[in-house]
């Protein structure tokens, strides 16, 4: 049987669609369920190993996406929502009965992808979200127990389904941290 990476791709990756504006995300209880309205496309969507994002039971990997903050809009049992590490760079707000996390914010208005919330679009019913592209903290999945021993068959399967698989984030997304830092101290202009 293949590796479980994360049911919303094990079966294969569906695309999405140039025409789709956003859905809503729900949390995972069977009352009273936390919803969030997202009214746009999602941008970069990836698989995260890394400890901190939210993963669905059994999976190895979360699947996680970024959407302007706002266009993020909290509309139904909000007071459950909680922050899980308010010192984290991002905080991810989470429903404080079954878990989930509905959205992930970065405060910090020098970081380089401030503006940009964090949210996993497999919590809503809507279909032609943006799809996963690649597979970032990898070797992370070891600090959640997974076997060193089985990380080159995790990333032969992360490449069978078309996520490259990186130790941090894509080249595309650590240039634009670096730049975003080069900018930042004065050693590249403009
Ligand atoms: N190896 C660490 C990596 C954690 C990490 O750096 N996660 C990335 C990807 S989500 C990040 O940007 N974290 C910032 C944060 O969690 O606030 C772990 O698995 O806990
Ligand atoms: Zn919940
Ligand atoms: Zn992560």
């Amino acid at each position: 049987m293949a590796i479980a990476i994360h049911p919303s791709v094990d079966n294969g990756i569906a695309p999405g669609r140039d025409d789709f504006a956003g859905g809503t995300l729900s949390c995972k209880c069977a009352q009273s369920p936390v919803k969030v309205k997202l009214s746009a496309q999602t941008l970069h969507n990836h698989a995260c190993g890394c400890t901190k994002c939210w993963k669905p039971p059994g999976a190895l990997f979360a699947v996680i996406a970024v959407v302007p903050r706002d266009k993020v809009e909290v509309v139904e049992n909000g007071d459950k929502l909680a922050i899980v590490d308010d010192k984290a760079t991002i905080q991810r707000h989470a429903c404080k009965d079954c878990g989930v996390h509905l959205f992930g914010r970065i405060e910090n208005k020098d970081h380089a992808f401030y503006g940009l919330d964090f949210v996993h679009t497999e919590l809503s019913k809507e279909a032609g979200w943006s799809p996963p592209g690649f597979a970032a903290f990898v070797s992370s999945i070891i600090e959640s127990g997974a076997d060193p021993a089985n990380m080159g068959a995790v990333r032969s399967r992360l490449r069978e389904l078309g996520l490259e698989p990186y130790d941090c984030l894509s080249p595309t997304l650590m240039d634009a941290m670096s730049t975003h830092a080069a900018k930042r101290s004065g050693v590249l202009k403009g």
